[in-house]
């Protein structure tokens, strides 16, 4: 009601959260959601995002490198940026081939989610099996009474969701799978705790994965040491998602780096000093971009205000045509309204 709004929180007034709020998506009536008729996205000035992408390009090109940003080789095929005053920040534009973004774009969402890994979802029906599968087959998501007092939940066939009265009590997998938010690998982060809980049932990080991230590592570790990659944690973001600001502050040796890989529709990244109060730096990042993050900058506030789904702004089109096979629609159908974040972590 009029006069009744709450005055702002502290949080509220900091820098960081003014510049989450510029990028936020909104709708040109206001709203934070669309309804279902087609509402105009709220245009939104990226005059001051910083386009890695095309600063690369121009370096590449013999060009000159805008103030603040500088280039390290440190061996790598690709150009490797950092900025000044934010030491320990690493940009790596299109580090992942093509061929390298689709792995791990479908490792993220047939395999990353499988238990013993757990997912957003497991506070609410514990470990759930094959959920790309359950939902590429339009499978619902019922509850088992039939192990009495501990009931499971478990994926059947529409035909076989049962009724109760008239109303059919079952989650589309489908709609879990919109939903699911994060997925963890090998030692599990307890999100209640913000910590890990090496008690977990875990597996090791994929070998394949874990070589991949050593090898993104080597410009931000300490000379003659190895990342050892322990956990990571997969976001999965979808049209309005965002990840608030926030410090990755529970691994034990801040030298070494958070490794991180971005799939799927173009994003703004923040990276803040090391208060709120700091105003952030803001970034695109594209599907094969990856971001290292060690010594000062773990103690950086970071976020994600902003995916872009809309076709022209995505920037997936080469995604697209990869997953172009008919095997692939329903993955190609996830993929063109979603971003996938991959962060691997030394945890001791
Ligand atoms: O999605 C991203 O690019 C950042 C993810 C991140 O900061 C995190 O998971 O801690
Ligand atoms: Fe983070």
């Amino acid at each position: 009601m009029y006069g009744t709004e709450k005055p702002p929180g502290d949080s509220e007034r900091t820098a960081f959260r003014q510049a989450e709020k510029k990028y936020k998506l909104y709708y040109d009536d206001g709203s934070l959601k669309s309804s279902r008729k087609k509402k105009q996205v709220k245009p939104v000035d990226v005059s001051d995002v910083i386009d890695f992408k095309a600063i690369s390009e121009a370096y590449e090109r013999g060009g000159e490198l805008p103030a603040g940003v500088v280039v390290v080789r440190c061996g790598s095929p690709r150009p490797v940026f950092c900025l000044e005053g934010r030491p320990g920040f690493y940009f790596i534009p299109g580090a992942l081939s093509l061929e390298e973004q689709c792995q791990w774009m479908r490792e993220s969402l047939l395999s990353f989610p499988q238990p013993p890994n757990r997912t957003n979802h497991n506070a609410i029906y514990g470990p759930l099996q094959d959920l790309f599968a359950a939902a590429k087959e339009r499978k619902g998501l019922v509850k088992d009474e039939s192990n009495g007092d501990c009931p499971t939940w478990k994926f059947v066939d529409e035909a076989e969701i049962p009724l109760r009265g008239n109303v059919c009590r079952s989650y589309p997998a489908s709609a879990l799978l919109r939903k699911l938010r994060w997925s963890t690998l090998g030692l599990q982060f307890d999100w209640s705790q913000r910590n890990y809980d090496v008690s977990l049932p875990h597996n090791k990080i994929p070998d394949a994965l874990c070589q991949l991230a050593k090898r993104l590592a080597t410009p931000a570790m300490p000379k003659g040491e190895e990342f050892r990659p322990e956990a990571a944690i997969v976001n999965y973001f979808a049209s309005g998602d965002t990840l608030g600001g926030h410090l990755d502050d529970m691994e034990a040796d801040w030298s070494k780096p958070i490794v991180s890989m971005s799939l799927g529709c173009k994003a703004i990244f923040l990276l803040g000093g090391k208060t709120r109060q700091d105003d952030p730096i803001a970034m695109f990042l594209r599907s094969g971009d990856v971001v290292l993050m060690a010594g000062e900058a773990r103690e950086c506030f970071h976020g994600v205000p902003r995916i872009f789904t809309d076709k022209d702004t995505a920037e997936i089109s080469p995604l697209e045509l990869h997953f172009s096979h008919q095997d692939d629609c329903f993955l190609l159908d996830y993929l063109r309204s979603s971003r996938i974040n991959i962060n691997i972590r030394q945890v001791f």
